[in-house]
């Protein structure tokens, strides 16, 4: 493809984003249902990220999602869970890379939108025994954790909801001793100014949290104040 045919193709999907600038949840999801091949999740990730090239998208993208990938293969979590399911992008990404027995807990506040992602991990091929949506807050999510994974603790938490409770929420799941030892903590929009009390928070304290990588503000955490390992037989 020529130079010029490239620089016309940018700014004609540059124009299509303007002119559908507001995420809109319903046209996103009907896109993905109708042309992706139910049953593939990677088909429906090729969609979502068709669509994304001429419509405002609010998912994580293929750029940082291929980051969010090399920390789910590297980490091989058995409790996942995810704040913000939006349409499912992040959640379909996660849920194709986890183990066997992996679970992945996602939560999205809008019933809406919930519903939407519910069913697009259902047509990427997921069963309801690999993944469970709660459609509430953060907080009531994280309040009501323990009787969903038990004495598991969380392996890794992808933070995608709302910047301004990303520090919170953090402090209600280590007070409700719902991580891992070791669990890995992913915040997206970290650099925004929402993000800053929980950089803050975590750069402050060296001994109880390590910042990793950084990719377009998908910056990995690794929390090293959760639960005790467990005894191995
Ligand atoms: C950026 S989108 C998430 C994108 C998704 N993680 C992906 O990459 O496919 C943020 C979502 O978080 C939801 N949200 C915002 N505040 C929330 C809260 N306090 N608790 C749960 N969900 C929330 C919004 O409704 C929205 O759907």
């Amino acid at each position: 493809r020529s130079p010029l045919s490239a620089l016309c193709r940018q700014v004609y999907s540059g124009i299509l984003k303007l002119s559908h600038r507001k995420v809109c949840v319903s046209s996103t999801h009907a896109f993905v249902f109708s042309n992706c091949t139910h049953g593939q999740a990677q088909s429906v990730l090729l969609t979502f990220d068709l669509y994304s090239t001429t419509h405002a998208s609010s998912n994580i993208g293929p750029q940082k999602g291929a980051f969010l990938d090399e920390i789910v293969a590297r980490e091989a979590p058995l409790r996942v869970l995810e704040l913000g399911t939006h349409c499912g992008y992040a959640s379909v990404r996660i849920l194709r890379l986890l183990p066997p027995s992996g679970k992945l807990l996602t939560v999205e506040l809008d019933p809406l939108t919930a519903d939407r992602g519910e069913e697009i991990i259902l047509v990427a091929g997921f069963k309801n025994q690999q993944f469970q949506v709660l459609t509430c807050s953060s907080a009531e999510a994280i309040s009501s954790l323990r009787s969903h994974t038990g004495n598991d603790g969380l392996d890794l938490v992808l933070m995608d909801h709302d910047p301004e409770l990303y520090l919170q929420d953090l402090l209600a799941l280590q007070r409700g001793n719902l991580l891992s030892s070791s669990c890995v903590v992913l915040i997206n929009r970290a650099l925004t100014p929402g993000a800053r009390d929980l950089l803050e928070h975590v750069t402050a304290r060296p001994q109880s949290f390590s910042v990793g990588r950084q990719l377009h503000g998908l910056m990995e955490i690794r929390c090293h104040t959760g639960m005790s390992p467990k005894p191995q037989n």
